[in-house]
């Protein structure tokens, strides 16, 4: 399994306000390319935050690029895949409509009935629990490869990032720093968690990119 990271952050590594609101960060063209990551990836893996914050749709913008996939016999939009525990995903959000098919990856501790309604609202389910009662990213991914996904794009946020660098699951990560400052304590950071004190995961910047306003990041791990 491939795991490419794509984050947007302000110069002080905010990926949105302490209201965790969504915050346009990037701009026409930094949106563009991610919607170019997105076309290629067989799935678009968000976690529960990022949904409960944000509701995104977490589809191709471009009807070109759904139409390319298409022909190459693939589906329109990639699978969007959610991490969530105790699926606290609302059954209206809008990784559920039909536009895709949308995994959920849970722990044992979801409940079963709120399973059913969100299998019922479309939700295709994996249960992959870790001892802490948090999804189990290794098993979840292995999971996901037996389905036929091979390449996943991450778009955040700050927990299952942090959670994926811990798992050494990341293999290439492309940031983009936007000119702006958003500050505060509470606010979500790149990565998140309880954070690390020693052996920092190390990465190889491979390319710096003046895109809109900002500047794009682009490592390999
Ligand atoms: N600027 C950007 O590029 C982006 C910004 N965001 C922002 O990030 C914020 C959401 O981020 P977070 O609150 O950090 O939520 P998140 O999207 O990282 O989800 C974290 C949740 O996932 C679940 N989870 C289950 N297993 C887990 C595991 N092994 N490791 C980590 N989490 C696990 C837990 O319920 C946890 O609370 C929002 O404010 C959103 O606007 C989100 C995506 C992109
Ligand atoms: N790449 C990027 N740049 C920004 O400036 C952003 N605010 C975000 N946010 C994330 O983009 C996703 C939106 O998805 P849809 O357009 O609804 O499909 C979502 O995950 C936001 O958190 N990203």
């Amino acid at each position: 399994m491939y795991v490419h990271v794509n984050a947007a952050v302000s110069v002080d590594g905010k990926l949105s306000s302490r209201r965790r609101e969504q915050v346009r960060i990037s701009g026409a063209d930094d949106f563009d390319r991610v919607d170019r990551i997105r076309a290629a990836a067989d799935a678009v893996l968000v976690g529960v935050g990022t949904v409960l914050a944000d509701d995104p749709h977490l589809t191709l913008d471009e009807e070109d690029r759904r139409v390319q996939r298409l022909r190459d016999g693939r589906s329109g939009n990639p699978t969007r895949v959610v991490v969530d525990s105790r699926a606290r995903t609302p059954t209206d959000a809008r990784v559920l409509d039909d536009e895709a098919t949308t995994y959920l990856l849970v722990s044992d501790e979801a409940d079963r009935d709120r399973l059913a309604d969100l299998r019922d609202a479309g939700a295709e389910v994996i249960v992959a629990g870790g001892d802490d009662g948090r999804v189990d990213l290794r098993t979840a991914l292995d999971a996901l490869e037996r389905e036929g996904i091979e390449r996943v794009m991450v778009e955040g946020g700050g927990e299952v990032i942090a959670s994926l660098f811990d798992e050494d699951l990341v293999d290439e990560l492309t940031l983009y720093v936007g000119s702006l400052v958003i500050g505060g304590r509470d606010a979500p950071t790149l990565a998140d968690g309880e954070g690390f004190v020693e052996d920092f995961p190390r990465l190889d910047l491979v390319d710096v990119a003046r895109v809109d306003d900002g500047v794009l990041l682009s490592y390999e791990t």
